[in-house]
């Protein structure tokens, strides 16, 4: 087995204009950091209790089985080896990789909404039991016919004055829970969603804390049907599940009660806004904007390396076979998206920190941030999870015929995270809702109010610039001002044909429907704007190192160039950019790739995946790829004997009939 690295790699990293670790300090937070980030790491991936077969070669039982093992496995480690909680997620990533767990929903969502949603007695009653894993517990809110339409939710929680309780019930099939993370097998309790009704009004859906299993034998309790939904398209480690209840009763004590309150006489107590009820969901979809960026820099990572181990044609006649990554078009499928890998990753640092303030303002009963933070979280989670499936999907293709296999780790990595662009809130959906607070900020700016936040740019018109001025297309300042413009204008545009079909008759929702692909647009640009923005703005950061700050701003002058020559009708349809920028912005493109060639291992090793966390061969950081292809296979279940014992069932007889035959 090679024990050195491939020398292709190895002048790759000799070649790079600076140090990687410097630009790992920088997505990290700082040296300090980093530091953490490796020692958690290391402590996990090198823990032999951890190891286990490929999940490749493994039935979704199995592969179920062993994430559970191993995820129980790693609460008890964390608890011994006293990992601050900030710094859990680094040896949580290293043990479960990029697969998702069957806690995962329990950490993820059921303990944020006990935070987020429960008063402080039910905080004392429940909290240190989850905190502890003492219960386990998932967020059980899609029913089998409703996901996207909170509202048309069908579980009820009828209220009872007489015993002070609530009657949860399942009245129809569609109204099953279905798909709550590690609901099939391993929860025992959940916050379940459901509509609540008092002396036969209903008040919309509310969370509750209801146990579904027995804490004894784990068996279903009373009037609860529970199990797991079958195979996916991924998501083999995780039992999602389905769950019904036929009148099963709960203390009106369960009812988190932080914002609503039901009193033991049936009297409802309204909260400071109904919407506080999806914190959760505002919180995760935060989260899905930092994980995109993460999921597209793995991608990337394990394409960018393989592609410069891999040689392929010959460029010149009698010249030895190039590596990919200097062809010109495999640069164009790859570092577009190494440049919104970056742009995602420091995307996701800024939503995070607008979640952290404005969060900290509404738990302090200040709820004007609220429609901003929503707007923002559904729009960023929407884009960046899309671009991430895109630029997945792009990486695995140009990794040619060894991407397709799980070998490349890319199918995977795929199957994994692509959900993200339909779990907690569908994307169009989600793109949307951004676009219904665009529309109502540009109403309140026609009406002279001042916007702030993401919204501010739509406060005055953005005139055309009088058409025969020369541009910088790399002047990042000229970017962000075509961003705006575009984001503005197509706003604008939406507004506009909002009003048009209300003039031509139809009524709020058919005008809204009608204009809704204008919507997508818009918010869409609205988003894109502000990554491009935000990107720019991190490069002012005067701490930033100067060896690290030029091939930076190539990523963001890329990402930004690329966005918009892949969307240039935006932003030549009102002559705001002439054909001469856009040719320009090609030109810049390719010197931009040229230039970030040399660069381009160093800056996905920046990126500081460890290769247990990749868990790919094809992007091993020693590019040893074609020596671990080969034992990767060798190591597949039906290599375990030379003869498989299919011949002898039913090749033999069928090779030796057709023989007789002959
Ligand atoms: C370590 C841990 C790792 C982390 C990862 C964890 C695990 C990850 C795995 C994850 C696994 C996956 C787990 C899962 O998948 S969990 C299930 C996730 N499900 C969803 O996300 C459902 C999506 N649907 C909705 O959110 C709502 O129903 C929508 C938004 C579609 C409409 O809603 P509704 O029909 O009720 O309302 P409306 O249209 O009448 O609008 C009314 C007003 O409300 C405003 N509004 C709406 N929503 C919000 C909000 N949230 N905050 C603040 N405001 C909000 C809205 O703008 C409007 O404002 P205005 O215009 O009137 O002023
Ligand atoms: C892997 C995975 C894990 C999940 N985990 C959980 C979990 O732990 N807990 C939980 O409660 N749920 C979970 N879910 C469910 C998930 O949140 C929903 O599937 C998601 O919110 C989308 O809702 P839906 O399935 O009803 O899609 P639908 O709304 O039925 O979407 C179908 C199509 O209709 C379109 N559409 C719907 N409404 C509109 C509209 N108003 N305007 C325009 N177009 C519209 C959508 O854009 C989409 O193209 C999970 C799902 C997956 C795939």
């Amino acid at each position: 087995m090679a024990a050195t690295v491939n020398p292709d790699l190895k002048k790759e990293r000799e070649n790079s204009s600076f140090d990687p670790n410097k630009i790992t300090s920088f997505l990290y937070g700082g040296p300090e950091i980093v530091k953490k980030k490796r020692e958690l790491e290391s402590l996990a991936l090198n823990d032999p209790d951890y190891q286990h077969e490929d999940l490749n070669f493994m039935s979704q039982e199995q592969q179920y089985e062993t994430f559970l093992k191993k995820t129980l496995l790693m609460v008890t480690k964390v608890r011994e080896l006293k990992i601050d909680v900030a710094d859990r997620h680094f040896y949580r990533s290293a043990v479960i990789g990029t697969n998702p767990d069957p806690l995962g929903l329990h950490v993820g969502m059921f303990l944020p909404t006990l935070y987020g949603q429960a008063s402080q007695e039910q905080k004392d009653k429940w909290l240190k039991m989850a905190e502890n894993f003492a219960i386990i517990g998932t967020y059980a809110q899609t029913e089998m016919g409703h996901g996207t339409f909170l509202r048309g939710l069908e579980t009820t929680a009828t209220y009872d004055p007489t015993t002070q309780e609530f009657v949860i019930n399942t009245p129809t099939i569609t109204a099953y829970k279905w798909w709550p993370g590690g609901l099939g097998k391993t929860s025992n309790y959940c916050v379940l969603m459901a509509q609540l009704y008092i002396h036969g009004k209903s008040y919309g859906p509310h969370p509750f804390m209801v146990q579904i299993r027995s804490l004894q034998d784990h068996k279903p309790l009373p009037g609860v049907t529970v199990g797991d939904i079958g195979p996916k398209f991924g998501y083999g480690s995780v039992d999602n599940g389905f769950l019904a209840f036929n009148n099963v009763r709960i203390p009106r004590e369960n009812m988190l009660m932080k914002y609503s309150k039901v009193e033991p006489d049936g009297t409802y107590v309204k909260p400071p806004s109904t919407k506080l009820a999806y914190g959760t969901m505002v919180q995760v979809r935060a989260n899905i904007v930092v994980n995109s960026g993460r999921v597209l820099a793995k991608a990337v990572t394990i394409a960018t390396r393989y592609s410069c181990v891999r040689r392929q044609s010959e460029m010149k006649p009698g010249h030895p076979e190039p590596q990919v990554l200097d062809y010109v078009t495999q640069q164009y499928k790859l570092f577009p998206y190494l440049a919104a890998a970056y742009a995602f990753w420091l995307t996701g640092q800024t939503m995070m920190s607008v979640y952290t303030t404005s969060s900290n303002q509404i738990s302090k009963g200040d709820i004007s941030a609220l429609p901003e933070l929503h707007a923002l979280s559904a729009g960023l989670k929407a884009l960046s999870s899309w671009v991430a499936n895109v630029g997945m999907e792009e990486c695995r293709m140009a990794c040619g015929g060894h991407g397709y296999s799980h070998a490349s780790g890319l199918p995977r990595l795929y199957a994994n995270m692509t959900p993200g662009a339909t779990y907690e809130g569908e994307n169009t959906v989600m793109m949307l809702q951004t676009a219904r607070y665009l529309m109502k900020s540009y109403n309140q700016s026609l009406q002279g109010e001042k916007l702030a936040g993401s919204v501010a740019y739509l406060s005055g018109v953005q005139p055309v610039p009088a058409a025969g001025r020369t541009r910088n297309m790399l002047d990042l300042g000229v970017l962000c001002d075509a961003y705006r413009h575009r984001a503005a204008r197509l706003v604008h545009e939406a507004a506009v044909q909002l009003r048009n079909e209300r003039q031509a008759g139809k009524d709020q929702p058919d005008a809204w429907n009608a204009a809704s692909v204008d919507l997508v647009k818009a918010a869409m640009a609205h988003s894109q704007y502000f990554v491009v923005k935000n990107f720019a703005e991190r490069l002012t950061d005067s701490t930033l190192d100067s060896s690290i700050s030029d091939v930076l701003t190539r990523l963001c002058q890329l990402h930004a160039l690329h966005g918009l020559v892949t969307n240039s009708g935006d932003f030549l349809e009102d002559g705001y950019l002439t054909g001469t920028d856009v040719r320009q912005a090609r030109r810049h493109i390719n010197a931009l790739m040229a230039k970030l060639r040399p660069d381009a291992v160093a800056l996905v090793d920046a990126f500081d995946f460890p290769d247990g966390i990749l868990n790919s061969v094809l992007g091993r950081y020693d590019g040893n790829v074609y020596e671990h292809l080969l034992e990767w296979a060798k190591a597949s279940p039906l290599n375990k004997t030379d003869v498989h014992q299919s011949y002898h069932k039913y090749l033999k007889p069928f090779l030796e009939d057709n023989r007789a035959k002959l």
